[in-house]
This record gives C-alpha cells, sequence and structure tokens, in this order.
C-alpha cells in the first residue's frame, strides 16, 4: 500500500513525540534510570520527523540537514541511555560524535545530492551497528529488553538501506522525502518501529535493571556479599533433592566464629564486622565453585558441599578451619585473631530429611564442637577430628 510520504512522517512524529512526553514526565534528573536521556532521544526523533514534512516546502538546510542530523542525535541518546541504565559512564564520544561528524559532513556536502544522501544514510547506519553492539554487551542477566533494542536497530537498518540501495542503483530521486511510492512507503513507516521498539527497549532494561538490584538485594548478606540466610536455604533445599535424586553425599555445615561477643566487646561494633568480612573472604577463598556459603545470622555461616564424603568434609573444613585461625583480621593497626567452631552433617538425604533437619543435626554437632572447647570440628554422630591450634 502507498502512502502520502508526509503524512506517515506526520505519524511518526506523532507517536515519537508522545513517547518523548510520557517518558520526560516519569524520567528525573540525576536519576540514572536512563528515561530522561531516552524522552530526549524521542524529541529529537520527533523533529526530525516534522521536518522531513517539509521537504519541498523550506530550504534544504532544515528538511534534510538538520533533521538527519537530529536522528543522529537521537540515536546518540538512546545510546546514552543504554549505559545510564546499567549505571556506567557514557562513553561521550564514540556516542555524541557521529552527531557532530553528521552536521558538518551535511554543512561541507549541502550542494551535492548523492554524496550527502550517502553520507547521512553511512553515519546511521554506523550509529545503529554500534547501538546494537551495546545493547548486546549491556544485557542484563536473564532479560530480553536489549532484543527489543536491537530489534529497533536493524529495522532503522533496514530502513536506511532501502535508501542507499535506491541511491547507488540510480533511483535516489524515487526517495524524495516529498514523493510518494511502496519503497517509501515502507522506508518512512519502519521509522514508527524504531521509536517504539527502542523506547520500549529502554524502559523495560530499566525494568529488568531495578528488578536484577532489588534481586540482588534480596538474595545477598550487604556486609558479607554471601548469599544472605534466604538464598543459602534455598540453595540447601535443591541440593538436598539432587543428592537424593543422584544417590550422592552432602555435607551441610554451620560455621560459628567463637566468642564472637568479646570481639565486639573488645574492639567495636566495626572491627565486628570487619572479621565478618574477612572470615567470609578467607573461606571464599578456599572453597570450590560447586560449594554453597552462605550468611545463615549473626556469626554463623551455612556451608553446603556436595558429592563430598564424610572424610573429604572433615578434610576440607578442617583445612578451612586453621586457614581462619591462622589467619587475623586487620583492622587499622591491630591483628584481631578469630576462630571458628563448626558442626557438619554429611551423608545421602533419605526421604524424610529436609533442610529443618539436617540443620538440626548440623546445628546438635556445632553445640558439640563448642563444649568440646571450640575452634574445632564435630561431624554429627562422630568424634570430634580437630583440637586447638
Ligand atoms: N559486629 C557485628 N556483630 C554482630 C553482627 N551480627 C551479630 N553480631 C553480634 O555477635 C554476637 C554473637 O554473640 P553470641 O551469640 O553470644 O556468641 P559468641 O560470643 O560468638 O559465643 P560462642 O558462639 O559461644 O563462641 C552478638 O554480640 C551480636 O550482637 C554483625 O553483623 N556485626
Amino acid at each position: 500500500m502507498i502512502a502520502h510520504t508526509p503524512t506517515i512522517f506526520a505519524s511518526v512524529a506523532w507517536v515519537a513525540l508522545i513517547m518523548a512526553f510520557c517518558l520526560l514526565v516519569v524520567g528525573r534528573f540525576n536519576q540514572r534510570d536512563g528515561l530522561l536521556t531516552a524522552g530526549a532521544g524521542l524529541l529529537a526523533h520527533a523533529l526530525a520527523y516534522v521536518c522531513f514534512m517539509y521537504y519541498g516546502h523550506a530550504p534544504m538546510w532544515l528538511t534534510y540537514s538538520v533533521p538527519n542530523t537530529l536522528l543522529a542525535v537521537a540515536l546518540a541518546f538512546y545510546s546514552a541511555s543504554i549505559f545510564r541504565i546499567n549505571q556506567q559512564a557514557v562513553p561521550w564520544l564514540p556516542v555524541f560524535g557521529p552527531p557532530i561528524i553528521l552536521g558538518l559532513l551535511m554543512i561541507l556536502l549541502m550542494d551535492t545530492s548523492e554524496p550527502r544522501r550517502l553520507a547521512a544514510s553511512g553515519v546511521l547506519m554506523v550509529q545503529c551497528l554500534l547501538l546494537i553492539l551495546w545493547a548486546q554487551n549491556n544485557q542484563q542477566p536473564d532479560g530480553r529488553a536489549h532484543l527489543l533494542l536491537i530489534g529497533g536497530a536493524v529495522a532503522s537498518l533496514i530502513g536506511i538501506l532501502i535508501r542507499v540501495i535506491a541511491i547507488v542503483t540510480g533511483l535516489s530521486d524515487e526517495m524524495r522525502y516529498d514523493i510518494s511510492n511502496l519503497r517509501q512507503s515502507i522506508s518512512v513507516s519502519i521509522g514508527t518501529v524504531t521509536v517504539m521498539m527502542l523506547s520500549l527497549g529502554l524502559v523495560l532494561l530499566s525494568k529488568e535493571r531495578i528488578e536484577g538490584v532489588l534481586k540482588h538485594m534480596a538474595l545477598r548478606d550487604p556486609l558479607t556479599d554471601l548469599p544472605n540466610r534466604r538464598a543459602v536455604m534455598e540453595q540447601m533445599d535443591s541440593e538436598i533433592e539432587r543428592a537424593r535424586r543422584n544417590g550422592s553425599t552432602l555435607a551441610v555445615a554451620i560455621i560459628d566464629i567463637d566468642h564472637f561477643k568479646n570481639i565486639n566487646d573488645v574492639y567495636g561494633h566495626l572491627a565486628g564486622d570487619a572479621v565478618l568480612k574477612h572470615c567470609a573472604t578467607l573461606m571464599k577463598q578456599r572453597l570450590r565453585q560447586s560449594d554453597g556459603l552462605g550468611r545463615y545470622g549473626g556469626e554463623e555461616f551455612l556451608l553446603l558441599l556436595p558429592e563430598t564424603s564424610r572424610e573429604g568434609a572433615a578434610i576440607a573444613l578442617d583445612d578451612l578451619r586453621a586457614h581462619v585461625a591462622n589467619t587475623p583480621t586487620k583492622f587499622g593497626d591491630l591483628n584481631i585473631p578469630q576462630h571458628f567452631s563448626v558442626g557438619v552433617w554429611c551423608g545421602i538425604p533419605s526421604t524424610q530429611d529436609c533442610g529443618t533437619t539436617l540443620l538440626g543435626k548440623a546445628d546438635t554437632a556445632l553445640y558439640q564442637a563448642k563444649h568440646a572447647g571450640r575452634n574445632t570440628l564435630k561431624l554429627a554422630e562422630d568424634i570430634t577430628i580437630s583440637a586447638l591450634v
């Protein structure tokens, strides 16, 4: 279907203007959600299409040079939004360099025909390719919003490519902005697809980013950056299920820093926090990728060792205990010694076993370890295997 080209320009301008209005109302200065930047991009997009509408009825600089530069500005703002949403510094030169180059080329090539058109198309295509690259590199884990951004940029590329093909095949007059034909209708209508996909993509990318941050906050302990109690308990449930299904052994250990109250009382709470962080770091360094360590609460950590025998668990945990006991926490000029007791349950979970029952058994072993003098390890229904260092 062939549509009246200036009318398509007007409808794309309307869509972009409405979307710009929505994002500019919602986006806020100094809030790095990228919505204000996306709104600015849409506004530039809308203005570009308003200028295109008057092609043939107003000076060439106003209906060709300015709107193409505005399109480049719009793409630059969309790209900047991707970085702002991801809380990253915007690489200003590659983002805003192209619109400056395009503006200069439009001044230099004002009196030409094909070179001017090819120059504008070339710069816009490079920007679309950069946008695709940045969207791909800045996708959220498990997110899909970047696909909309890539889709929008690819649509834009197709629209520009149609124009380029027409120019290089000697049909550039068919692509004048005041002429209506099928090729023109398709090329210009693609503007709507671009505006919708890019703006929705940016809004949804921002949503995915915020969801990711909230999820991280809900499942992480802010002090040690370990999984928190909820996260490590969820991991324990799935490890129990996996071990039961595979008939493999699982070790569940509760680690409790000894006399931690004393550390707080003698050195202060900030020193206590430093000890907790230090212990978490030391343990993370020593564990395997497949092991699960989380902060269970206060000065207690929960450790999961999948596919580990009783002997293996005892050796690994005693190694961990000795490592922590032999590596005091540096706090200012102080070297604060710390050690922990650990209670472990290890075996193939039965159908009666669940997180609560296994934790109960590990906790009983921990109680025995504390009673045995601390800085030691107890296996549930077993004897102390390590003495004080
Ligand atoms: N600095 C700091 N202290 C904490 C934190 N969470 C819990 N605590 C403190 O940890 C201390 C735990 O003390 P207790 O439960 O008596 O245990 P303990 O002194 O380690 O004694 P044992 O476990 O028997 O060896 C309490 O004083 C809590 O206030 C934290 O995030 N930071």
